[in-house]
């Protein structure tokens, strides 16, 4: 049963340029108790989308499209205090990229998560809420006493369990949980996420993980949504998405992450960088970086295309993915100095514009 169904969002941030167009026509559900990954490189808007679900936008951000329902609300319709008081931490939280920051210097970890229950629960004493935190802090392996120290009195790895409890004291029916590892050394990183995890599923929360590292995807979710340039160019279930990706950018991203793919292959990066946000115009966001950008890709945005099963691809020539799949997995294939538009399309278009003005 669908519990978040996001319909062409378009999320802006006002800049000095222009508008930078970090979510731009999304579209993506989820199921409760799902899990859903959302991969892509730094900058390409994940957390954009994360945030614009819970509305923690800076004040430079609009929401300037679409829909985003959850559990039958219109998200985009409630006030700001409407939205504290029905829908943040309760129903939907999130687990920042670093907890330090989302926590008050000036209180003690525990204050802040009685703070939370109680202003959710008119019924629930201080003292319960209090112990309600220890129970929390016991489960996610940190001694219940440290309630009552500082942020800062916390090692990262620490901080970052407690924001777990934080995001999980409310049993939400949704956790945004935007690179909640990132920060951490390799050794806790795991161990985190299995916290995260098991405490979910415990709850039987639905989850959005949001990560650059397709390994950790592989790992924990259901479905995994590819963001590139503000939009979801791909989205299936993982198992799809890891052995059988229909975009060259998902395609070049698993050569990134070789680990995840069976065969014994060298790991290739894509070259190039993102996309502009500002004013991208027309055409695929990925072609300048595509080994297998055709003239449409250039002009043409692509639209979402359906492969069964909840596949969707946004390319030109998703059509031609056992030719693409073989040629991608080629080191020659990602060439540094073929990046941009080709000349001859350039010449095709000047002459087409000739023929049109004859
Ligand atoms: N407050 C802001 N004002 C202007 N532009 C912003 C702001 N926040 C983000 N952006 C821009 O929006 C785009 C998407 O950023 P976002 O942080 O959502 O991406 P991301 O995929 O989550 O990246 P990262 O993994 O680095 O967090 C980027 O081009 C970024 O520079």
């Amino acid at each position: 049963m669908t519990l978040l169904d996001i319909t062409n969002l378009k999320t802006y941030y006002r800049a000095e340029d222009g508008w930078v167009r970090a979510t731009d026509d999304v579209s993506l559900s989820i199921d409760r108790g799902e899990t859903v990954g959302l991969v892509g490189e730094s900058g390409s808007g994940k957390t954009t989308l994360a945030k614009s679900i819970i509305r923690l936008l800076s004040d430079n951000a609009e929401i300037v499209d679409g829909s985003v329902e959850f559990d039958g609300t219109e998200i985009t319709d409630l006030t700001d205090s409407e939205l504290r008081k029905q829908i943040r931490w309760s129903e939907i939280s999130m687990i920042p990229q670093n907890a330090m920051n989302g926590f008050d210097p000036v209180y003690t970890v525990g204050q802040q998560i009685v703070q939370v229950i109680r202003y959710h629960e008119d019924g629930t004493s201080k003292a319960e809420a209090r112990e309600r935190a220890r129970t929390l802090f016991d489960d996610l392996g940190i001694e219940p006493d440290r309630v009552d120290d500082y942020p800062h009195q916390f090692s990262g790895g620490m901080a970052q369990r407690a924001m777990i409890a934080l995001a999980l004291a409310l049993s939400p029916s949704l956790v945004l949980a935007d690179e909640p590892t990132t920060a951490l050394d390799v050794v806790i990183q795991d161990r985190i996420l299995e916290t995260i995890k098991e405490m979910q599923e415990e709850l039987n929360s639905a989850m959005i993980m949001i990560t650059h590292d397709m390994s950790v995807v592989s790992e924990t979710c259901d479905r995994i949504a590819v963001v590139y340039g503000g939009r979801v160019i791909e989205v299936a279930d993982a198992e799809t998405i890891i052995t059988n990706p229909r975009h060259p950018y998902t395609l070049g991203l698993r050569n990134a992450f070789p680990d995840i793919s069976d065969d014994d292959q060298e790991l290739i990066s894509i070259p190039g960088t993102p996309p502009e946000l500002v004013d991208p115009g027309e055409g695929c966001r990925f072609a300048p970086r595509c080994p297998f950008a055709e003239e449409a890709c250039w002009e043409v945005t692509p639209e979402p295309e359906s492969y069964g099963n909840g596949h969707e691809v946004e390319c030109h020539r998703a059509d031609e993915i056992e030719h693409l799949q073989a040629e991608a997995g080629k080191k020659e294939t990602w060439r540094e100095q073929d990046l941009g538009r080709p000349d001859e399309f350039e010449s095709d278009r000047a002459a087409a514009e000739v023929e049109s003005d004859d």
